[in-house]
């Protein structure tokens, strides 16, 4: 059976980290996100974090009103960000785990350890028409929990494989595919995304039941010395590479 199409999507925070090192409009990750859609990204991603270290809420506002792709809005499990997802109504919402003091996400939300607030949190959301996704470690009971809860969508968080070599690495990306089998098993969209780049992306392109990778950090790293719209071009023909003759 053959591999369903891949979706990129461009994650743009880090156009404001840059922007807010000056605490100016420039760069603007609005801006970004339409060259974004120029360069042929199939979405934008942009993660909200309870500090605002990088997008801001009125990031968010303009992006919900002025792009054309399809958003999706990363958040915690707050009523702060489901009141901002429920104003907004983006197309997506994709709920990550977050400490202050964290450099950047370290791992996967805990669905498992927190299905009785996570529940009623999810229902919200989907009875608001928006398409809700776990980011979660390759773990088959975050799998399930997730099912459990009514996500009809996971991302499956490749930071720890992007951040190894060697048998780690190998064994990261074993089970990845193990959990994107398992994904398509119990019935729901499997994503993946966190630390991908040149080098790391096309094992996990080929893995043919993920239908979307979200990557921003190393494509807008990469934009300092190619260009955004070449960056993201360079990534999307790696991806196609890859998925030649992936299977399900
Ligand atoms: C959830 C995820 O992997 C990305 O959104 C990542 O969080 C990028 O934002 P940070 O670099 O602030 O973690
Ligand atoms: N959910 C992953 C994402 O949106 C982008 O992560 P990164 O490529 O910035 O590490």
């Amino acid at each position: 059976m053959s591999a369903l199409p891949l979706r990129l999507g461009v994650n743009i925070d880090h156009v404001a980290t840059i922007r807010n090192a000056r605490g100016g409009l420039h760069p603007d990750p609005v801006r970004a996100a339409h060259l974004a859609a120029a360069a042929g990204a199939d979405g934008i991603t942009a993660h909200l974090r309870e500090d605002r270290r990088h997008i801001s809420d009125r990031d968010i506002e303009r992006l919900a009103n002025e792009i054309q792709l399809p958003l999706n809005f990363e958040m915690a499990a707050t009523e702060e960000m489901v009141a901002i997802a429920l104003r907004h109504r983006p197309h997506a919402a994709c709920i990550v785990p977050e400490k202050r003091e964290e450099r950047t996400t370290e791992g996967g939300l805990d669905v498992a350890g927190h299905i009785d607030s996570l529940r009623p949190l999810v229902g919200r959301l989907v009875d608001a028409g928006i398409r809700v996704s776990m980011f979660i470690e390759a773990d088959p009971r975050q799998l399930d929990a997730s099912k459990a809860i009514g996500a009809p969508v996971v991302e499956l968080h490749t930071g720890a494989y992007c951040d190894h070599d060697g048998a780690t690495r190998d064994g990261e990306l074993a089970r990845i595919r193990t959990a994107a089998a398992h994904v398509a098993a119990i019935g729901l969209e499997c994503h993946a995304g966190h630390g991908l780049s040149f080098d790391t992306v096309k094992p996990i392109a080929a893995i043919g039941s993920i239908v979307e990778l979200n990557i921003g950090h190393f494509l807008v790293g990469e934009a300092i010395f190619i260009g955004f719209e070449a960056s993201i071009r360079h990534m999307r023909a790696l991806m196609d590479e890859a998925r030649k003759g992936a299977g399900r």
